[in-house]
Formats: C-alpha cells, sequence, structure tokens
C-alpha cells in the first residue's frame, strides 16, 4: 500500500474510508506530504490495525459500512491511546462534528473535503508532537511530547491565581482541552479572567508559538466590523491606502480570542458563522478566498443562551462556539482564594509600578474580605493599586476614604480593627429588590459613576482614571465596553495584538 519512500521519522497516518477512490486521493495527498499512510476501509478493519500498532494520527469518515467513525474515537478514548482524530462529516450535519470535538476529536473536515484544508488539518493535528515518533514505539513518547510545552503552559495557568475546587477545576478542564481545536466558550462575570483563561488555552496548545490575537468585539466600529475581521486590500473602502490584513490572518496558526462575543451584531454573526464553518475568508475587495488554520476561543459576560432565545445571538453560531464550555467562577464563590490573589495581585502592581511590596498582615487581609468586590479580581486589583498608592510604609491598609470602596462594603458588621464604613453607606447603593439581571445592574451603575466622574474631570480620560484609581487602559475599555459617548475624541482602540 505504501509505496514511495518515506523520510524514517515521518508521522504516521491511519485513514478509514469506505470509498475507495477516496481512500486513494487521501493516501496519496499524505504519501505526498512525507507522511506513512496505512488505510481501512470499515471499523472492523480499522480496529484491527489499531491492535497491531499506534499511529500519530486517525482520519476517519463518519459513515462506515459496519459502525461510525464516532465508535472508533470512543473506543480510541475508552483505551486512552494516542492518537489524535479528525472525523469526516458530511455537509451541514454541524451536530456531528460538535459531538465529534465534545468526545475528543482534534478536529473535523466537511465532505466534500478540500484538500489544502485536508493537509492543513494535518499539518496541525502532526504539529506539537514533537520528535514524531516510529511505528512501535511506546505511546507514552506521543503523549509526552505532544505535552513538550509544560514550561509556558504551567506559567500560564499559574497566572490564574486560586488554589479553590472552583479553581482547580478551570485549570484542569484548560490542560484536558488545550490540545484540540474545539472551540471554546468561556463565560464569567466581568473581572473573573476570562481572558487569562484564553491565554493559558493558547499557552497549553501546540498552538503556543503561534500568534495569540485579543479582539474586543464590542468596541468595533459596525462598519469596520468585516475589515477589521478579515482584512481589506488597498481602495477597498475609503482610507485603505494599503492591503490590511484582519483578525483571521494575523492569528494564522495561532488562536483568536473573540472577548465580548455577545456584542457582536448579527449581519458580522453571520459572517463569523461562515469563516469558521468553511475556514475560508475573504478581504474586503478581493475576488480571492484564503485559508485560515484559527483555532477560536471566545468569551462573555453575558447570558449567550437567552441572547439566542431573544434573537439577539445566532443559534448555530451559538452552538459553533460553544463546543466546549468553561465556567469562570465569580469572587465571591471563592472567597478562599482571597489571600493568594492579593499577594499575586500586590507583588505584580508593585512590579509595574515601581513601588514597594506592602506586607499583608491579618488586619489587611480582614479589611479586604470585609469588601464584596462585584468587580470580582479586577475590582480587587484596583482597591489594591489604590491602597499601594495612597498608602504609608508597613502592612497594607485599605485607606478609610477609599470612596470607591464604599459601595462595595458590605452590609456584615464591620470588625473592630477595620476603618469602619457608615452602614447608610452600604445600604444606600444596595437595591430595594435584588436585580433580575445582576450584569446589567452593575453596568448601569458603572456606567453612572464613569459619566459622573467624566463629566468633573472635563472629559478628560487620564484625570478621571487617576480620580477612579483605575488605569488609563481600564478606563479605556470601560468606556468602549459601556458604549459611553465622549464628546470630541472617537476611541479607536479594538484589537490587541498580543
Ligand atoms: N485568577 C486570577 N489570577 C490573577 N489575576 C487575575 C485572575 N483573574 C483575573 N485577574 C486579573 O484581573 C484583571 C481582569 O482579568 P480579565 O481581563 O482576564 O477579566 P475578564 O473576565 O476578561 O473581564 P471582562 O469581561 O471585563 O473583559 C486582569 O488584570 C487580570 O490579570
Amino acid at each position: 500500500m505504501n509505496s514511495l519512500p518515506t523520510p524514517p521519522t515521518s508521522a504516521s497516518i491511519l485513514v478509514v474510508d469506505d470509498e475507495p477512490d477516496l481512500r486513494t486521493l487521501y493516501e496519496l495527498t499524505l504519501l505526498r506530504e512525507g507522511y506513512r499512510v496505512e488505510t481501512a476501509g470499515s471499523v472492523q478493519d480499522a480496529a484491527q490495525l489499531l491492535l497491531s500498532r499506534r499511529f500519530d494520527v486517525m482520519i476517519s469518515d463518519m459513515r462506515l459500512p459496519d459502525g461510525t467513525g464516532m465508535e472508533l474515537l470512543l473506543q480510541l478514548r475508552e483505551q486512552a491511546r494516542p492518537e489524535r482524530c479528525i472525523v469526516m462529516t458530511a455537509y451541514g450535519s454541524a451536530e456531528n462534528a460538535v459531538d465529534a470535538l465534545r468526545a475528543g476529536a482534534f478536529d473535523y473536515l466537511t465532505k466534500p473535503v478540500d484538500l489544502r484544508q485536508f493537509r492543513q488539518v494535518v499539518a496541525s493535528a502532526i504539529q506539537g508532537i514533537g520528535a514524531v515518533p516510529t511505528p512501535g514505539v511506546a505511546p507514552s513518547m506521543a503523549v509526552d511530547a505532544a505535552n513538550s510545552r509544560p514550561l509556558q503552559g504551567d506559567a500560564a495557568l499559574k497566572a490564574l491565581v486560586g488554589e479553590s475546587p472552583a479553581m482547580q477545576g478551570v485549570k484542569q478542564r484548560i490542560a484536558k482541552v488545550a490540545k484540540g481545536m474545539a472551540p471554546v466558550l468561556v463565560h464569567g462575570e466581568s473581572g473573573t479572567g476570562k481572558e487569562l483563561v484564553a491565554r493559558a488555552l493558547h499557552a497549553c496548545s501546540q498552538r503556543a508559538d503561534g500568534p495569540l490575537v485579543a479582539v474586543n468585539c464590542g468596541a468595533i466600529p459596525e462598519n469596520l466590523l468585516e475589515a477589521e475581521f478579515f482584512g481589506a486590500r488597498k481602495g477597498s473602502y475609503t482610507g485603505a491606502t494599503q492591503d490590511r490584513p484582519g483578525y483571521f490572518q494575523a492569528a494564522q496558526g495561532g488562536t483568536l480570542f473573540l472577548d465580548e462575543i455577545g456584542d457582536l451584531p448579527l449581519a458580522m454573526q453571520a459572517k463569523l458563522l461562515r469563516a469558521i464553518q468553511e475556514r475560508k475568508i475573504r478581504s474586503l475587495g478581493s475576488t480571492q478566498e484564503e485559508a485560515v488554520d484559527v483555532r477560536i476561543v471566545s468569551a462573555t459576560h453575558r447570558d449567550l443562551a437567552a441572547q439566542v432565545q431573544a434573537g439577539q445571538f445566532r443559534q448555530d453560531l451559538f452552538y459553533r462556539l460553544n463546543v466546549i464550555e468553561i465556567a469562570l467562577p465569580a469572587l465571591r464563590e471563592r472567597r478562599g482564594d482571597l489571600p493568594d490573589l492579593c499577594r499575586a495581585l500586590l507583588a505584580k502592581l508593585a512590579h509595574e509600578s515601581g513601588l514597594h511590596t506592602p506586607e499583608l498582615d491579618e488586619t489587611s487581609l480582614a479589611q479586604i474580605a470585609q469588601l464584596e468586590l462585584p468587580g470580582n479580581v479586577r475590582e480587587l486589583e484596583n482597591v489594591l493599586h489604590r491602597a499601594i498608592a495612597l498608602g504609608d510604609e508597613g502592612p497594607l491598609r485599605l485607606p478609610p476614604s477609599m470612596e470607591s470602596c464604599e459601595a462595595t462594603l458590605s452590609n456584615q458588621p464591620s470588625s473592630s480593627t477595620l476603618a469602619p464604613k457608615p452602614p447608610q453607606a452600604a445600604t444606600a447603593d444596595t437595591p430595594a429588590e435584588l436585580p433580575q439581571d445582576l450584569q446589567a445592574w452593575l453596568d448601569e451603575k458603572e456606567r453612572n459613576i464613569l459619566v459622573q466622574a467624566l463629566q468633573d474631570n472635563g472629559f478628560n480620560r487620564t484625570a478621571t482614571a487617576t480620580r477612579l484609581g483605575i488605569s488609563l487602559r481600564q478606563i479605556r475599555y470601560r468606556i468602549e465596553r459601556l458604549g459611553i459617548d465622549l464628546p470630541s475624541e472617537g476611541n479607536k482602540h479594538h484589537g490587541d495584538n498580543a
């Protein structure tokens, strides 16, 4: 079967398809790429081959005469085999593809298979296996080699501070799903660390050497979305004086992180869905389509399922993005992580600002424990930033006049060691009735505070940021996120190429 000479360390691939012509086409395509190939026409034949040897990758059609590619995939997973699986599904059967990804397939291809895409997906599955094992070598080698990026991935996981059971679960899930191509949707309140999760997914994947492109979907003007995502050819719109790559091109071979995906307008959702399904994009003003090899990680603080119900988010796109979900806990659900978080954030802030790292003693921790912190870790970071900036030598103390904290102090009785807040400060801001939609309620509060502070500071963002104890980047981000219109200056920051 395998007649062409192959390099001694080439990867080995098993192709399973019952149509002899297609089998030959795939086999020849792969042999030309320098891989070693075996083929099988049924589940039984494939199982027989798998009994006798290991492969690096198995590519299987979904529908086979005596079963399904899914059965083979599940068998491999049950036996904890190292083969990466690519399944081929009929055009339009999105459910099969999603089910296969959920069951642990590395990736899927839609029939009729585009050979360029076929080569790309296989290359992507092989990439990161490292020193590709020759047949007969212990399977663990392939697994170890596939994990050949422990330091980068470890560092990114460590940046996600917190050892509470909820955070341990999140980190385990990241490590488990990082290696595949399945789209991941990260869900969590604002400030819970969704971007850190996306970075960890990228760093733990075999794409870690490729780019990570982070995009805030809510911050791009609607008329620029298409050009920003897919690129634009010179002259395609006023101001396009040269060819410009889009986020998809910039993320080629890496990860595209779509933050605030729930803010994407419906028209753009349709275009994004097409790009994800076809894995091809067309730059604005171009007649040519180009293939893209990008892993999609998206994030939202919204309830996307509810947005689907309300007709604000396309169900098919939701289905595509949400193949794997990672839910990030709010800080109030993991209060036990506060000491570790404070230590890590203080060290980071002190390093960034050149200020000393204050000691955290029981009193400082007790003070911090009194804060509700509805803005999660980002709010904790802001509180600590202000405390360092305003504090004296010695252990960290929250300044009694820390106005931005007043609203967040809990109603619980203050400890005598704390700088006590008048109870009315806490209750004045507490709604008579609990909000139906906490995030919308918090957004509204945040918006009012920002508008007030911007007005007080003549719409100078730097002065407003200083007044509120947050960084310029954060205030820009919040202004964009909450859609606050500034009288003179436009906000141009939307993509953030890491
Ligand atoms: N577990 C964590 N460990 C350390 N730092 C964290 C953690 N979670 C969040 N942070 C810090 O909090 C800030 C906000 O995090 P991040 O931007 O990832 O949140 P987010 O959930 O993406 O927020 P948003 O929805 O508002 O975009 C960042 O400075 C980040 O480094």
